[in-house]
């Protein structure tokens, strides 16, 4: 973890967001240091995508503040938008365009164009060198994945959010896609994900937030929560083949029931 003097580039504090009647995010706070991969975990209907939402200014918010770099997303979205990138679903992409168009259009449009040498340099670094002159609709799941990272951290935010990266994604994409995050994580940026993988958090994630029915219920790293909670009877009660692992401390801090 490359943590620089506990800077936080993401603070959120008190959050409160409801739709109509519905409340689904209750008094949450945590913190993103910069350098950290900080994973947002909790069970369907948690309220992690609200969580996302209100950090990327995409639906307004109760209570609360929320900064990023030091930039209050009510006070100065805009500002706080440009600290940040985010992952777009491959959906937001034409599929027909090729990957090199893909680039291209993204860096007009944060206003950061990169000559041919940068777009085959980004294209080597994540393994699509070949790949330039293929439309996005024919790219692998993991091949999309990558390209959509590749925008999200093209204007070089402090912040990068990810909603669920690695939803759908073979092993090897997966761990692919780990190391394509790591390298984000190691040039200095923030990452905040969303994840319903325990084993992916475990691998990726310096610390992570479990949040249930829309309240933060533990903030730590993934070693810290399991040997805090290795021996609390509902986590071993929970536990298979002898061996206690996050998803078991997580189960016995949200319950089994299933969600909706
Ligand atoms: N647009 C909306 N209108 C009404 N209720 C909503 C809306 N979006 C989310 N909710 C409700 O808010 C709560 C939190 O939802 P949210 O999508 O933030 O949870 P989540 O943790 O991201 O869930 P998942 O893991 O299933 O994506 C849920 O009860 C959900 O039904």
């Amino acid at each position: 973890m490359t943590v620089t003097q506990d800077k936080y580039i993401l603070k959120v504090d008190g959050l409160g967001v409801t739709y109509g009647n519905v409340v689904a995010v209750k008094n949450v706070g945590f913190g993103v240091l910069q350098g950290e991969i900080f994973g947002l975990l909790g069970p369907n209907g948690a309220g992690k995508t609200s969580t996302l939402s209100a950090i990327e200014s995409l639906i307004k918010f109760k209570t609360g503040t929320i900064e990023v770099d030091g930039y209050d997303v009510q006070q100065k979205p805009l500002h706080a938008r440009a600290s940040m990138g985010v992952q777009l679903q491959s959906t937001s992409f034409q599929s027909e365009l090729n990957v090199i168009q893909i680039l291209q259009l993204f860096s007009g449009i944060y206003g950061v164009p990169m000559t041919k040498d940068k777009i085959n340099q980004v294209l080597d670094e994540i393994g699509l060198a070949d790949a330039g002159k293929k439309k996005f609709g024919q790219l692998s799941g993991g091949q999309q994945q990558r390209v959509s990272l590749v925008i999200a951290t093209i204007h070089n935010p402090k912040l990068v959010l990810l909603d669920e990266p690695t939803t759908g994604l073979d092993p090897q994409s997966r761990r692919q896609l780990w190391e394509r995050i790591e390298a984000i994580r190691d040039k200095g940026h923030s990452v905040l994900l969303t994840t319903h993988s325990m084993e992916e958090a475990e691998a990726v994630c310096d610390r992570i937030a479990i949040i249930d029915h829309g309240t933060v219920v533990a903030v730590d790293t993934p070693e810290a929560l399991i040997n805090r909670h290795k021996d609390d009877p509902e986590v071993i009660a929970v536990s298979r083949r002898g061996k206690v692992t996050l998803e078991d401390v997580f189960i016995a801090l949200t319950g089994k029931t299933v969600r909706a």
